[in-house]
């Protein structure tokens, strides 16, 4: 399996690089050079087996045999043993046609421990075999955060340092994160917003000089094995509800677009998807695009839905590569223009996303009535992101008859405050946190300004030069 730059650029990869890095070295980000299919056989067989099993025979092609199966499957298998639920990802139905995916039974309590949980791991396991160590850079609205730095802690070969924005996550999100007070875990308070974090961890991977040499990785979506293992639920929760034999629908929570990109590529690998509703907050980035084609940027509000406060989204590049058929060229054009100016997409890619993504932006208002509505109907208490996918649901679907299977993207415990403004009395956090808000914690604040942060990591890092 070899992996391409969606800029058309930088050197096609295989899987062990491609894991190892984050972005191209043209700026792009890698993608399959060709997608993997599963047959409507091998879906079929799928009904019924554990999630590990369809994670490994899902995810098999893209490794393309650089882990051998055996090992493979253990990392699999080990990944998944740290969810509290049997199913991991357990489905809920809400209605007759309208379910829940729950990706909030890992450790962190989000539907990034999914892929984090595996990502640490199968990092582990290539720096072991080949004796070296790493520094990991990652931006966090979050959640991505926490899940990382609980995936990849136990890695003596590598340091993690994480970037989150100062005062713009939520308590137990922060503590879950600066509460770790590991040799190798350095959580950086950065005085901006995630996407000055995010702009200043992808200018880290496009000049690493700062770090002599050292091996720079990313566990933010750029790196494939993210989107890679969020493949995965997608496949499960279709065979569940009977695909192959029939179509289901998705609706996603979306920011960075790693997410509802996962389930894009599952529907290409061959699951038959109706339709993907994309759910923004007042960051309507997505929303503007697909509706108006308003593809420009504009200030980053804070909302209740706090981990989707992005306007920058990196894998909608992902998708337009698709959506101008791999044309890097076009669309290196477009992204640089969008870094500078509004920017709009050319009409047939556009038209090539509207025919299977519908879109709807939720303010923060009705968030609270979203989170109320559905406790109300089906007794559920959901997490603000989740709401943004419930009403979206309700307001884009295009059939009644067809599967609905809106993602619930993290543990109504992590928000308490939009908990409380909806009117609740708040969440119990689980057991193994119970302490959280009484744990020691160290983080370090620094302005948003790209050598103070490399310098920062540069001094930090165990890791020596080359
Ligand atoms: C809880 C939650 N929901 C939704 C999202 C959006 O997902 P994505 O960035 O993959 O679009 C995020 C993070 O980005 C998140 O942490
Ligand atoms: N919501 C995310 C933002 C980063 O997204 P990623 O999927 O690219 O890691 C977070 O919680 O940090």
């Amino acid at each position: 399996m070899r992996y391409i730059s969606t800029r058309g650029q930088a050197p096609a990869l295989n899987f062990e690089d491609v894991v190892l890095t984050g972005m191209a070295s043209d700026g792009g980000l890698y993608v399959p050079e060709r997608v993997p299919q599963l047959s409507r056989d091998e879906l079929a067989a799928m009904a019924g087996l554990s999630y590990a099993e369809i994670a490994f025979r899902v995810m098999k092609p893209f490794v393309g045999g650089e882990i051998d199966d055996a090992t493979f499957r253990d990392i699999v298998h080990d990944a998944y043993a740290t969810f509290s639920h049997e199913a991991v990802v357990p489905l809920n139905q809400l209605d007759s046609n309208h379910f829940l995916l729950e990706l909030f039974h890992g450790p962190t309590l989000a539907f990034k421990d999914v892929a984090l949980q595996l990502l640490g791991r199968i990092l582990d396991h290539f720096l072991i075999k080949r004796g070296e160590r790493a520094v990991i850079m990652g931006a966090t609205s979050g959640d991505t955060g926490s899940a990382a730095i609980e995936g990849c802690r136990h890695c003596d070969n590598l340091d993690i340092f994480i970037l989150h924005p100062h005062n713009r996550v939520s308590e137990v999100q922060r503590r879950q994160m600066t509460s770790v007070l590991a040799d190798n875990v350095f959580n950086i308070a950065i005085e901006g917003n995630f996407d000055d974090a995010q702009a200043m961890v992808k200018a880290s991977f496009a000049d690493q000089a700062f770090l002599d040499g050292t091996r720079l990785v990313a566990v933010n979506s750029i790196n494939w094995a993210r989107i890679m293992a969020q493949i995965v639920y997608y496949v499960a929760a279709g065979v569940a509800l009977g695909a192959p034999h029939r179509e289901v629908s998705f609706c996603v929570p979306s920011a960075n677009f790693g997410n509802v990109f996962a389930g894009y590529m599952a529907y290409q690998m061959g699951l038959p998807v109706k339709q993907f509703v994309i759910a923004t907050n007042a960051n309507d980035i997505l929303h503007r695009t697909l509706a108006d084609n308003d593809f420009a940027k504009r200030e980053l509000e804070a909302t209740l839905a706090p981990s989707m406060d992005i306007v920058v989204s990196s894998n909608f590049e992902r998708l337009l590569f698709d959506a101008y058929q791999r044309d890097g060229e076009a669309v290196c054009a477009l992204l640089e223009r969008f870094q500078h100016e509004p920017a709009a997409l050319a009409e047939a890619p556009l038209a090539r996303l509207r025919e299977k993504f519908a879109s709807h932006s939720v303010d923060d208002a009705t968030i609270l009535e979203a989170i109320r509505e559905a406790h109300h109907r089906t007794k559920e208490l959901l997490d603000p992101h989740t709401a943004t996918g419930y009403r979206a649901a309700e307001v884009c679907r295009a059939d009644a008859a067809t599967p609905m299977i809106t993602l619930a993207t993290a543990h109504p415990a992590k928000f308490a405050d939009a908990v409380v403004k909806a009117g609740f009395p708040g969440v119990p956090l689980p057991s193994h946190m119970d302490d959280l808000l009484e744990r020691e914690e160290r983080y370090t604040v620094l302005p948003a300004e790209l050598a103070v942060v490399q310098a920062f990591v540069a001094e930090h890092r165990r890791t020596p030069a080359a």
